[in-house]
């Protein structure tokens, strides 16, 4: 029996109680992306006049209902926020959440954890000391004894960008962005690709750092130093490796048809491209991590929440893909 995927609860005042029952409503026939919600029944049900919902006991029996009803392990919050206006008291929930799903990888009772998304600011009150899903993952996986390099990608349609330096500010990024933090994210990434894409050579394409990647050094050194001594490392390892190109040429269709993936220099070297390609269908992933992890691209969208006006897009494309990933890992 393949295990269900789990869906986290995230930030309950943002849209993740509307686009999860959207999700469900759209997914319901699709036994592969059967899904159980780590979250608070009697809130996701206020939210959502007329959703069925079903408390299970187990991710096991979410087979069993999800045709029917929304299955959800039900976690009561501390209270239950108005849509939009964050109350800090379920900020523990929603970490305590997040753990959970880990520990149901890790004892294989989750096939997958799908996260919806969380306010990052509103749980630091809580004690929560990363940046994001993707780093605490990584941390959780060392505490259940399995310490990784964790790998942000976003994919978009066409295009699979992952940002070599992640959440930090644009001046810190040249002392972070060393061959080794470069050479790390590589490897993870064509391993990954080989086990959950089926690309056993995947052609990774890498941006430069500076405008038309330094221009021989005349903008920008770190082409030179640092980014093209990375790539040697990777082509003597055998990698298909392609770079370090332009960063504002580097993602138009024809240059995204000539790699597999794309390592950026910074976050929204990557990201821009790929909200920009596909907001409402693209997906965040976490490479690296011992079990599957998918998200939707957007955040908690507060202003909105509540209207039933969010696109549930990327997250039904969340769920579906890491339902393809169990499969071709298995
Ligand atoms: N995976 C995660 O947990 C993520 C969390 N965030 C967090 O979300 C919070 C808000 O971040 P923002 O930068 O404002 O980004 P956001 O994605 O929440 O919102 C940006 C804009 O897109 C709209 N939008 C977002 N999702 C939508 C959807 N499904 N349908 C229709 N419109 C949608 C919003 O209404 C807003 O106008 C921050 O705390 C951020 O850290 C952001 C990205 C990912
Ligand atoms: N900008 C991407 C983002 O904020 C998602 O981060 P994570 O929570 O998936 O680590």
């Amino acid at each position: 029996m393949t295990a269900p995927l789990v869906l986290t609860s995230g930030e309950p005042a943002g849209i993740a109680p509307d686009i999860t029952a959207a999700a469900w409503a759209a997914l319901r026939h699709e036994p592969a992306a059967t899904f159980a919600l780590l979250g608070d029944a009697a809130y996701w049900r206020s939210r959502n006049p007329g959703l069925a919902v079903a408390e299970i006991a187990s991710a096991s029996e979410a087979p069993r209902v999800f045709a029917s009803a929304l299955p959800v392990l039900h976690r009561p919050l501390a209270s239950h926020p108005r849509p939009g206006s964050i109350a800090a008291d379920t900020a523990p929930q929603v970490i305590a959440a997040i753990d959970e799903a880990v520990a149901m990888a890790f004892r294989g009772e989750a096939g997958g954890i799908v996260t919806n998304p969380i306010q990052k600011e509103a749980l630091y009150g809580a004690g929560f000391r990363h940046q994001g899903h993707t780093d605490y993952l990584a941390h959780l996986s060392a505490r259940h004894g399995q310490p990784v390099q964790e790998v942000m990608m976003l994919v978009a349609e066409d295009l699979r960008a992952i940002p070599v330096t992640v959440h930090i500010p644009l001046k810190d990024v040249p002392a972070q962005l060393t061959r080794e933090a470069i050479l790390a994210q590589a490897r993870v990434t064509a391993r990954d690709l080989a086990r959950y894409f089926g690309l056993t050579r995947p052609r990774l394409a890498f941006t430069g750092l500076n405008p038309h990647a330094g221009e021989n050094g005349t903008m920008g050194r770190e082409e030179i130093t640092v980014i093209r001594p990375a790539l040697d490392t990777l082509r003597a390892e055998g990698l298909d490796v392609i770079g370090p190109l332009s960063a504002d040429t580097a993602f138009h269709a024809e240059a995204r048809a000539t790699y597999d993936a794309i390592l950026c220099m910074y976050h929204d070297q990557a990201l821009i491209p790929v909200k920009t390609l596909d907001f409402h269908g693209g997906i965040n992933v976490s490479l690296g991590l011992p079990f599957i992890r998918t998200s939707p691209d957007h955040g908690t969208a507060l202003g909105i929440a509540g209207t039933h006006s969010a696109n549930p897009k990327s997250l039904i494309a969340a769920i579906r893909l890491a339902a393809r990933m169990r499969k071709a890992a298995a």
